[in-house]
């Protein structure tokens, strides 16, 4: 019989809201986290883990058992009522922590992926998004991670979820504007009122509608007024400082428009291909401008999500 020696899971980051779709959109990048599952043998001990982290910000991952990859690992074990073997998992970062770009949301998937490998497969992929989606507490970067592209998520009047695949236009390029400093989710969220007006509501449906639209025709006019947001913008703008520069350097370059990718600090431009060189190098000075170091990536939508690997021996 084979025996599984190592699962190696791979999980796109994301870019979620994209302006007005707080909570309910995100899309897939072409930026990566590697998650490597081992059994381990530990005899008769059980929920015992050994974490290794590679990478540029590998320091600042805790390698406890509180490790997030490890907590959606064992979240399918309980699920499932089996006991969690003792594993090693090697992860290999490529997507920057707490930035805005879904790195929780592939530790989420990556975890939860592996678990369920090393498991026998026992639950789908609607299963697993769903697992997901609880840990994480909001679909918009854990979906697009698991299946990849732009995805929209709604729930349904049974307490499921609808995924809708967004189409996007090849010409319009997402560029990354990431800079060196963090900004945690949950400080992000704190800054958020309760409530909204019909007048906000109303103005980010009809935002949301031209995003949709504008993705997938790629027309410019409607692109210029969709990334406009009366949510969470507004309020998280004072967190990220160089905001209004980097948006006035990203317009005069050409950008469509810009928004805080997720909950930020990282900002997305959307730009026609032909403008993505000259509205990164805008945007990296605008922030070198006011002293921030930032890295700034024309990236791509990833169409494939999470994909796996196993290797077996004996
Ligand atoms: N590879 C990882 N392994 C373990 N924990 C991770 C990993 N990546 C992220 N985390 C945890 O997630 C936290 C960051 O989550 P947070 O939601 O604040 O930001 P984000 O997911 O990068 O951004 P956003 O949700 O706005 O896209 C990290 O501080 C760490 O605790
Ligand atoms: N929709 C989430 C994405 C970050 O996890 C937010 O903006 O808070």
């Amino acid at each position: 019989m084979s025996v599984i020696s190592t699962i190696t899971v791979t999980v796109p980051g994301t870019t979620a809201n994209l302006g007005p779709g707080f909570d309910c959109i995100g899309a897939a990048l072409t930026l990566y986290n590697q998650f490597k599952f081992t059994p381990i043998d530990k005899g008769e001990e059980t929920e015992v883990v050994h974490i290794a982290v590679t990478g540029a910000e590998a320091a600042r991952v805790d390698t406890s058992a509180e490790n997030l990859v490890y907590q959606a690992f064992l979240k399918v074990y309980h699920h499932l009522d089996l006991t969690p073997p003792p594993v090693k998992i090697d992860i290999e970062l490529g997507v920057p922590l707490a930035r805005g770009l879904g790195s929780s949301a592939t530790a989420i998937v990556g975890g939860l992926v592996g678990a369920n490998l090393m498991a026998g497969e026992p639950l789908e992929r609607g299963e697993l998004m769903k697992l997901a989606i609880a840990i994480e507490g909001h679909p918009d970067n854990v979906v697009p991670a698991l299946l990849g592209g732009c995805r929209l998520a709604a729930t349904t009047e049974d307490g499921g979820w609808e995924i809708c695949d967004i189409p996007w236009h090849d010409r319009i390029i997402p560029v990354l504007a990431i800079p060196d400093f963090e900004l945690s989710t949950q400080e992000a969220r704190a800054v958020l009122p309760k409530e909204f007006s019909r007048a906000d509501a109303i103005f980010n449906v009809a935002h949301l509608g031209l995003l949709l639209r504008g993705l997938e025709t790629g027309r410019e006019d409607w692109l210029r007024s969709a990334l406009q947001d009366k949510f969470h913008q507004p309020y998280r703008q004072s967190l990220i400082s160089g905001y209004e520069d980097l948006r006035a350097a990203a317009l005069r370059e050409g950008a469509l428009g810009m928004a805080i990718s997720g909950a930020g600090p990282t900002l997305i431009a959307l730009v026609n291909v032909i403008q993505a060189e000259a509205v990164a190098s805008a945007m990296a000075q605008a922030w070198a401008k006011v002293g921030i170091t930032a890295e700034v990536r024309s990236l791509s939508i990833d169409w494939q999500g999470t994909k796996s690997a196993i290797s077996t021996g004996g």
